[in-house]
């Protein structure tokens, strides 16, 4: 099997200043990750799950380790190492990233924010906005919603909004932070079956989750991450 990730000693460590303290988020992660794999992280709060994904997505630079991705645009690099310009052109083409957090530009509406992703995808101007709306319809985002800026948006239509966002780029490598949090079980459905989907059309991707119900049938592999270590590592079902 190809693989489109390989991460190996990964470590995060936060030294808080003012309190002269060391905190060591997560410890010594290693995995790999098949092309069109999907794998899960599951763990207690605060284990280090999220620091993982930040780690990848290149929010947080790594302590230690090596993140390689075999990306379209430069062939193998290490997330950790690459520059700012090839980070910010992964993101923008290669590499989405989905959490609760809303993080838009200001007076960009729901709408525009969502026909940006596929812009920067390299669709033309007819095409993103016929995908976002697509997308914004496909989770339900409410027509009144879509020409407001989202900063008033609840938890829920922050997160629909996010998941358009990066969904309508179809990227290459999906990083997903509790993708379903807070979303009712109708909602939690049409992101499963577009997860699906995308799984099918070859997209890999890295998910935390604390429904695990929700996992099943979608992950190849699921990690038990406590105290910033992988656990027992099993196989998924
Ligand atoms: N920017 C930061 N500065 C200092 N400490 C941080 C920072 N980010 C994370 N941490 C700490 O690292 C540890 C792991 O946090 P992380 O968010 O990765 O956990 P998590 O497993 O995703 O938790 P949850 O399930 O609650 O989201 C926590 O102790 C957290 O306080």
């Amino acid at each position: 099997m190809e693989t489109i990730l390989e991460i190996k000693g990964l470590s995060k460590e936060f030294y808080l200043h003012a309190q002269n303290r060391l905190i060591k988020s997560c410890r010594d992660i290693s995995f790999a990750l098949n092309k069109g794999g999907f794998i899960g992280i599951v763990g207690t709060s605060g284990a280090g799950k999220s620091t993982v994904l930040r780690c990848i997505y290149r929010t947080y630079l790594a302590t230690t380790g090596s993140v390689i991705y075999d990306s379209l645009s430069y062939g193998k690099l290490d997330l950790i190492k690459a520059s700012e310009q090839q980070i910010i052109h992964l993101r923008k083409v290669e590499i989405g990233y989905v959490s609760q957090f809303l993080s838009i530009l200001p007076r960009t509406t729901a709408k525009e924010h969502v026909i940006s992703g596929a812009l920067d995808a390299g669709f033309s101007y007819e095409e993103s906005v016929k995908k976002a709306e697509e997308m914004l319809r496909y989770f339900r985002l409410n027509e009144n919603l879509w020409d407001i800026y989202p900063n008033t948006f609840s938890g829920g239509e922050k997160l629909r909004l996010n998941l358009a966002h990066a969904m309508v780029k179809a990227p290459r490598l999906l990083l997903l932070d509790e993708p379903t949090a807070s979303l009712d079980n109708n909602t939690k459905i049409l992101v499963k079956e577009l997860l699906m989907k995308l799984k099918g059309e070859g997209t890999s991707m890295i998910g935390i989750f604390h429904d695990l119900e929700f996992m099943e049938g979608l992950c190849d592999h699921v990690y038990n991450i406590t105290e910033g270590r992988f656990k027992n590592e099993k196989e998924a079902s």
